[in-house]
């Protein structure tokens, strides 16, 4: 039932009247889309609320809202184009857990603080997303970032940021799709820090 949601929401994001993913194929947007966004999730108790910053094709918002069904989400975009048209593929098909909103995740202050679990994929380098994502969970709620191998690197030049954003990794779940080796980083917010997100271009300009 799940994955028939799943795999006509497939459809219609490759089949998109303009470019909504890369990849053409349904068979392998199956795998590297909604799989990679659900395996490391398999042995995760998720509770409460969602944000997925940067969702693009609904990557892994709509796929975490299909499956995990009693969970509320909301999928931010900066494009709106992206935003309207995932928005009717999901009225269409009768997924009602989710809301979308188009912005910049940085300029919405009013979300600070609100959700129990953030996820982001394939938006920007760790110190950065971590910026953009952090700000937005509750004390005591998780960041779900999605990295490819190079994430090594990525959380050595993150440590500031870490610090800085009073998280802490509690989590490395990796996995791999179709050969190819991904992880889910997960963060449990400590504290919460007045500051942050920054404007974006300050972010881009000294990222922390
Ligand atoms: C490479 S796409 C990834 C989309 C999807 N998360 C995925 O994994 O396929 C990056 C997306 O992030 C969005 N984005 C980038 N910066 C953003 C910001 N500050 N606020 C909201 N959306 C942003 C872009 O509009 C784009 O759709």
């Amino acid at each position: 039932m799940k994955e028939n949601v799943i795999r006509e929401y497939i459809k219609r994001i490759v089949n998109a009247p303009f470019n909504l993913t890369a990849i053409k194929d349904e068979n392998l947007a199956y795998y590297l889309l909604a799989l990679d966004s659900l395996i490391p999730l398999e042995k995760i108790k998720l509770e409460g609320n969602f944000l997925d910053v940067g969702t693009g094709g609904g990557v892994p918002g709509v796929f975490i809202g299909i499956a995990f069904k009693h969970m509320k989400g909301l999928l931010v975009d900066a494009s709106r184009k992206k935003v309207d048209y995932i928005r009717n593929t999901c009225r269409m098909l009768g997924i009602n857990n989710l809301e979308f909103l188009h912005g910049r995740i940085e300029e919405q202050k009013n979300l600070k603080g609100t959700f129990d679990n953030v996820f982001s994929r394939a938006v920007a380098e760790l110190r950065v997303i971590l910026e953009l994502t952090v700000p937005f969970a509750k004390v005591g709620g998780r960041v779900f970032l999605y990295k490819g191998r190079e994430y090594l690197k990525e959380l050595e030049n993150a440590k500031n940021a870490i610090e800085v954003l009073k998280v802490e990794l509690t989590e490395i779940v990796e996995y791999n799709i179709l050969n190819k080796n991904r992880v889910l980083l997960i963060f449990e917010k400590k504290e919460s820090v007045d500051k942050f997100p920054r404007r974006y271009n300050k972010i881009l300009k000294s990222p922390l």
